[in-house]
């Protein structure tokens, strides 16, 4: 489904990506690590087409992404931050994407029920709450059902409720056959959530994986303690 080709980019002489070689197939959850800076966030917005690369090309469906815009339709994203317009309810933004998009059928608005977003259409964006500002990322990245989810640290900041309904939306999502990346560093839930590690280590990948391999290789049970013994002890 997504192909990334000796991907490459700096930031003045900061060389984030080095030269990034990965895949993503059909389906799936993988789980997308590594420590702060190391490049994750720059990778999923080069993918997103919202960084241009230096060097290198990212395919999606076997075509090249480069000035393309409607790949986009098939990917639902989900920011770190949301910035939306500060004075735009929330009713609004929907209403504004859905116009935008020109869909109105076929929504899925399973987070926005499950969220009680309904229930706030009239509160302004500038007075949300950081975790309702994250519900609102959640559920505008599942509105359109697209193919592709690419979920940047999607449950920092929700409270443990709202995170155990987002895990279940995710399990849900792959369960439909879609591809869903996952940034995070809370190594429980991607523990919980992925079929596949990519780890990313000052701008390269050090491995990609299936969970069940790296944890194989490790001889431990839980994700937080494989990843620890490989990393430290190069098993
Ligand atoms: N637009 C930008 N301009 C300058 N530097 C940037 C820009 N975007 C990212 N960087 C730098 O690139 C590096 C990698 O950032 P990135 O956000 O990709 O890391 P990350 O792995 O997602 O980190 P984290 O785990 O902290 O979210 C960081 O040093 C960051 O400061």
């Amino acid at each position: 489904m997504i192909e990334v080709k000796q991907l490459k980019k700096s930031f003045g002489k900061l060389q984030v990506l080095k030269e990034v070689n990965c895949s993503f197939g059909q389906g799936g959850i993988v789980g997308i690590l590594g420590p702060n800076a190391s490049g994750k966030t720059t990778l999923i917005k080069s993918i997103l087409g919202m960084v241009i690369p230096d060097a290198g090309e990212v395919y999606f469906g076997g075509k090249p992404v480069a000035r393309s815009f409607d790949y986009k339709k098939q990917i639902g994203y989900m920011p770190q931050i949301g910035r939306y317009p500060d004075n735009m309810k929330i009713g609004e933004l929907f209403k504004m994407m859905k116009d935008l998009r020109n869909v109105h059928d076929n929504l899925d608005t399973d987070l926005i029920s499950a969220y009680g977003l309904d229930a706030m259409y009239d509160k302004a964006m500038r007075t949300l709450s950081g975790g309702t500002r994250q519900k609102v990322s959640a559920a505008l990245a599942c509105l359109f059902n697209p193919k592709v989810l690419i979920l940047d640290e999607p449950t920092a900041g929700l409270d443990p409720l709202a995170a155990e309904i987002l895990k279940d939306k995710i399990h849900a999502e792959k369960a439909k056959g879609k591809l869903i990346l996952i940034t995070s560093h809370i190594l429980t839930e991607v523990d919980e959530l992925a079929d596949d590690i990519m780890y990313l280590f000052e701008g390269n990948i050090k491995f990609h994986k299936p969970l069940s391999a790296l944890k194989a290789e490790a001889g431990e049970q839980k994700l937080g303690k494989a990843l620890t013994k490989i990393l430290t002890q190069n098993v």
